[in-house]
């Protein structure tokens, strides 16, 4: 709730909405405490008194009647069947969407198209055959409003509904045995409340509006009564003459609907869980860089060469050290692994060449990242754009949230080869074919004109593939692309991806939690631990005889076929969180090898040879094994 107003409160324009409503809200509350004169009572010889005459501040209407009186009134009359009618339209509305959305099929289709059926009238002629019906009145004017409202939030709700019926969880609940009616208390509602709060509070304004809409054409608050709207329609005849008698009315009507437009917007903002992590602002299109020292020179040569990479996530006063002096190189032809826990920054590292680390909150603060002789961080926007899926492309873990739904592949693929070169659509799409034949997609001619769901999650992965290679790059980053198959395509695709290399002199960078993949794909691999790299070394050396305490226990969780009487270690603990890291090594923890030395002084990657590795105390003596 305290994060909520504080995002609320820096949206500056949500504020002022905010106090100018909390203003009125406050003053029609109070209205019967103040000193005011009735409000009803005529006094025709005082009549059309202007702003500030003696005793009437705001002066008197066509009758005589004191205008800061009816004004305050009708405020608050307005403003309570404004919140009423918005609250009976978002209830019911929302009780039918909810029905409608989470049962589906026939009992969905007679709601809704009932509900179809009142929005295909235009909605003031609605309310005026509602309030013609019932008679005039505010409460009837009320009803009116609500009820053409009650659609409006039935459709959202809906929607909202029929996306979470299906879920996993309710999914889960059902299977629990919970009846509908609990599912629907504590599954469904919690995730559909914010919705209706959002909905309600842009909604609320143009109900005002239309209630006094209905009561400006007579048919809402009935005279002596005032409220915004009947005080507009009275003093209509004398616009031209007294003209104070609807500008006081409408200047608050204005300020009431402004207010609580601005005020709605930003809690729509606040209430979004992705504005929570950053400012109220839309990712940058490149990576914010705040370097603080020099450039570091390359540690290594290559195709691609990070040297002590920094890049961190500033949320608040919180500042999370996802990758911390990340160094490594990849050469043409060569595949470097990148391995380690969930969360230990394998993913950060591999967005941060590009600037593709969502900014706010991502910034990277340090060292170099070169593709050939070129600097990437604090590159030019155009320069990136250039290098981005050209010269260095990435393939995802989940090639369905990365392809477009709407899209055939073929035209997809058309599209990221004419980005970076200007060929005909014809020869795009031969080119695409061909592209899928290298994937070794079967009948790949018919297969680029279908969509990506009418494809297995081994075919969508292929398309990833060609659509990386779409611009023949130098550099593949390929980020978990084989974690979501079954083991046959998992095998079907790591082949592939090792011939492209061989063939193309592709490098590749490819990140995984898995040795198994590791050993079967990689020349080098590289350890990450919490932001770090822990060891790295040519494949077979690691896997032969790893140097950090935590890469032997990495690879002692790997089952292995054959080897079944072989008992399984699964690293107790958890990795540290990277905004709260100690001195020294942050694999300490969870060691058995743990010394008072390593958790005083910050531990140097020690290199020897090919290898390199973090730690006081390794497994394997690798200056030895260099001099060997
Ligand atoms: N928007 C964010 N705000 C704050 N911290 C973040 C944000 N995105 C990532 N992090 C943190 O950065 C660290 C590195 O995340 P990263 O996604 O690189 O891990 P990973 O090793 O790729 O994990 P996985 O294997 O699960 O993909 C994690 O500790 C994560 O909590």
């Amino acid at each position: 709730m305290k994060k909520f107003f504080q995002l609320l409160l820096r949206n500056r324009l949500a504020a002022a909405g905010g106090v100018a409503i909390c203003f009125v809200v406050i003053l029609a509350l109070i209205t019967p405490l103040l000193p005011l004169q009735a409000p009803n009572v005529t006094n025709t010889a005082n009549r059309f008194q202007p702003v500030f005459a003696e005793g009437h501040l705001l002066g008197t209407d066509h009758l005589g009647r004191d205008m800061l009186s009816r004004l305050l009134w009708g405020t608050r009359l307005s403003l309570a069947v404004g919140f009423s009618a918005a609250i009976f339209a978002a209830f019911f509305g929302a009780a039918i969407g909810i029905v409608a959305g989470y049962f589906g099929g026939r009992t969905d289709n007679v709601i809704m198209r009932g509900v179809d059926m009142l929005m295909a009238f235009p909605y003031i002629l609605l309310a005026l055959a509602i309030v013609a019906a019932l008679g005039p009145g505010l409460v009837n004017a009320l009803i009116a409003v609500a009820a053409v409202n009650v659609p409006f939030f039935a459709r959202n709700i809906r929607g909202v509904t029929v996306g979470i019926a299906h879920k996993e969880f309710v999914d889960a609940a059902r299977l629990a045995g919970l009846s509908d009616t609990r599912i629907i208390l504590t599954e469904i509602l919690p995730n559909v409340v914010p919705v209706i709060v959002i909905a309600m509070s842009t909604t609320i304004g143009w109900m005002i509006l239309e209630t006094a809409g209905l009561s400006f054409l007579g048919l809402g608050s009935q005279p002596p009564q005032a409220d915004l709207g009947s005080m507009l329609g009275e003093a209509r005849s004398a616009l031209i003459t007294n003209p104070h008698t609807s500008v006081v009315p409408g200047v608050m009507i204005l300020i009431i609907v402004m207010g609580i437009n601005l005020l709605g917007d930003g809690v729509r903002d606040a209430l979004d869980p992705r504005l929570r992590s950053g400012a109220l602002t839309r990712p940058m299109a490149a990576t914010v860089v705040q370097r603080k020292g020099a450039v570091p020179a390359p540690h290594a040569g290559g195709v691609l060469t990070m040297t002590d990479l920094e890049t961190q996530f500033h949320v608040g006063p919180r500042i999370y050290k996802a990758v911390n002096k990340v160094s490594l190189n990849v050469a043409p032809g060569e595949c470097l692994g990148v391995i380690g826990e969930s969360g230990s920054g394998k993913s950060v590292t591999a967005l941060s060449v590009m600037g593709l680390v969502a900014s706010p909150p991502g910034v990277i603060v340090g060292g170099s990242i070169r593709y050939k002789d070129e600097e990437l961080i604090g590159a030019r926007y155009t320069t990136l754009r250039r290098f981005r899926g050209d010269r260095v492309a990435y393939i995802f873990q989940d090639p369905l949230a990365t392809l477009h739904p709407l899209y055939k592949v073929g035209d997809q693929l058309v599209e990221a080869i004419r980005v970076h070169h200007p060929v005909s659509r014809a020869e795009a799409w031969k080119r695409a074919v061909e592209l899928l034949k290298q994937v070794r997609i079967p009948n790949a001619e018919n297969r680029a004109s279908t969509y990506p769901h009418e494809m297995s999650g081994g075919m969508r992965q292929r398309v990833g593939i060609a659509m990386a290679l779409a611009n023949d790059p130098d550099v593949i980053i390929a980020d978990e692309p084989t974690t979501a198959l079954d083991v046959t395509v998992q095998a079907q695709i790591l082949s592939l991806l090792d011939d492209l290399r061989r063939e193309r002199g592709l490098a590749i960078v490819f990140i995984t939690h898995d040795f198994g993949v590791v050993g079967q794909l990689c020349d080098r691999v590289a350890v990450m631990y919490a932001g770090r790299i822990v060891e790295e070394g040519p494949t077979d050396a690691v896997l032969a005889a790893p140097a950090h305490p935590y890469t032997r226990r990495l690879i002692a969780c790997v089952p292995e076929l054959g080897e079944g009487r072989r008992r399984l270690e699964a690293i107790p603990g958890l990795p540290p969180a990277v905004d709260r890291l100690e001195p020294g090594c942050a694999f300490a923890a969870r060691c058995t090898k743990k010394e008072a030395a390593c958790v005083t002084r910050e531990i140097e990657l020690a290199r020897a040879g090919p290898r390199a590795v973090r730690c006081l105390y390794p497994e394997t003596d690798l200056s030895r094994e260099a001099a060997e």
